[in-house]
């Protein structure tokens, strides 16, 4: 029978079900933050269990790190500094390896990961965090767990896990210069919402998503999540192969052959039923910026805050009108009218090189207003490495923006980077919540490119309108 790609994973991890309890699925790859791992460590000991594979684990410190280089040395908030210190004792008892802040390998942990190919195509990987899904792109059927179910698969390498429904999610056609995966992202969820997902892993296909390279494919899989998909999956191709040729953690020599004759059988077969099909057209995709406290409160750049009457769900009424409130808006307002506070270019989403390129293009020889502060937070010393190679960090601090180190800063606020009440951001992040960036701060989600032109205008900008200037 013709099988879709999450469908073969599923079998090739399946190990045992008990009547009446869900299936227990085996876990390849188990990433590891500090804030979700404490417990799960103390648990262990408790119940004085080993580790079953400690190789299986990789392990970073990226939420509560400080981005300004010297509050790296003493972290200044006691609770950062002390699930840091935590983490870096449970690897050094159990053996594990944690790229710490003095590694030159740090950085947030979905964008170390694939820096290193330590997820390959068909793989079952786990983190006690839900952005998980980003190893998708390389297809790998990757999602977040909770902290007892950390400490669970330390001990077992096995997941109770029920089998999801499955949902192909086709984009067809070319996307413009001026859209990217993360417009794609945020486009899906505007038509599906943020609950479209649930109970669903979806499968990206067609040739707007073949056409994507394999970073625009982890901002997409990273964004999964926020359509209330378990996972996202890319099916791998030979940009997938290319991208893990050669690296760290990638399968070598005879070995190598032995993972590419596997991968190449993991795309869904011709005919495999999808338990929910839901197509878009590239072209239509323009860039997108959310005006509420929800990713599917999202609009194209060049349309306005919408009326709580554009909603004929009751529910998204009464989002809408709550949103308004929350964000400081009135309906009607142009996208391209709202001012901002704050520009944060960072996050798994959005951090890597390819982010920071097109980012640059925008930014290069303009000057941020003097009444906004704008943010380049690397994802990983790599990136920030390769970045400044390239001149990019030179471009960034010539236009006024601050040129940090790496971690997952003003995504959320953990680190000491944070929007104050009222202050207004474009984001280059996943959620855009109530008090996401800081109690009371607002946040507008974008793509790398149009935080640039934000950044230099001081308010949104329609980015297919600066070529003609
Ligand atoms: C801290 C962690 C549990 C959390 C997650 O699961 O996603 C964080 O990474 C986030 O993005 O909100
Ligand atoms: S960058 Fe943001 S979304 Fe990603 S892991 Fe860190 S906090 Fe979570």
């Amino acid at each position: 029978m013709a099988k879709t790609m999450y469908e073969k994973i599923w079998d090739a991890h399946f190990v045992h079900q008990e009547p009446g309890q869900a299936p227990l699925m085996y876990v390849d790859r188990h990433l590891m933050h500090e804030v979700t791992s404490p417990q799960a460590f103390e648990g262990l000991k408790i119940a004085d269990r080993p580790i079953r594979n400690p190789h299986s684990i990789l392990a970073t410190l990226d939420h509560c790190v400080p981005t300004k280089l010297k509050d790296r040395i003493n972290l200044p908030d006691p609770i950062g500094a002390k699930q840091v210190q935590t983490m870096m004792d449970n690897c050094q008892h159990h053996g594990l390896t944690l790229y710490d802040m003095k590694s030159k390998n740090n950085g947030i942990i979905h964008v170390v990961v694939p820096e290193h190919g330590f997820v390959h195509p068909g793989m079952t990987t786990v983190c006690g965090d839900s952005h998980t899904a980003t190893h998708g792109a390389f297809g790998a059927l990757a999602f977040g767990i909770g902290t007892s179910e950390v400490e669970h698969v330390m001990a077992t390498q096995c997941l109770p896990q029920s089998k999801s429904k499955t949902m192909l999610v086709q984009v067809d056609g070319k996307l413009s210069k001026f859209s990217t995966a993360k417009d794609i992202a945020l486009a899906i969820i505007g038509e599906i919402g943020t609950a479209g997902g649930n109970g669903y892993v979806i499968e990206y296909a067609g040739e707007a998503i073949e056409a994507l390279s394999m970073q625009g494919r982890m901002t997409l899989c990273n964004m999964a999540i926020e359509s209330g998909a378990r996972a996202g999956l890319v099916a791998p191709d030979q940009k997938t192969y290319d991208f893990l040729e050669g690296k760290e953690f990638a399968p070598k020599g005879e070995q190598w052959e032995q993972a590419l004759a596997y991968w190449k059988s993991l795309p869904s077969d011709d005919g495999a039923a999808f338990d929910h099909v839901v197509k878009l057209r590239a072209e239509d995709i323009a860039p997108q910026v959310t005006w509420g406290t929800s990713p599917e409160q999202v609009v194209p750049v060049d349309q306005s805050v919408p009326f709580p009457s554009d909603f004929s769900i009751e529910g998204k009424r009464i989002a809408c009108e709550s949103a308004l409130g929350y964000m400081g808006l009135e309906s009607g307002t142009k996208m391209t009218d709202i001012a901002v506070d704050f520009v944060f270019l960072g996050s798994c989403t959005n951090s890597r090189i390819e982010d920071f390129r097109a980012a640059a293009e925008i930014a290069k020889g303009t000057k941020v207003p003097a009444n906004v502060t704008a943010i380049a937070v690397p994802g990983s010393y790599l990136v920030k490495e390769q970045a400044e190679q390239e001149g990019l960090d030179k471009i960034f601090t010539d236009a006024g923006w601050e040129w940090r180190e790496p971690g997952c800063s003003m995504c959320l606020a953990m680190n000491g980077d944070q929007l104050k009440p009222g202050e207004r951001c474009a984001s280059t992040s996943n959620r855009n919540f109530e008090g996401r960036q800081g109690k009371g701060g607002r946040t507008h989600l974008v793509s790398p490119a149009m935080a640039a032109a934000t950044a230099a205008a001081g308010h949104f900008v329609d980015i297919r309108t600066l070529e003609q200037a």
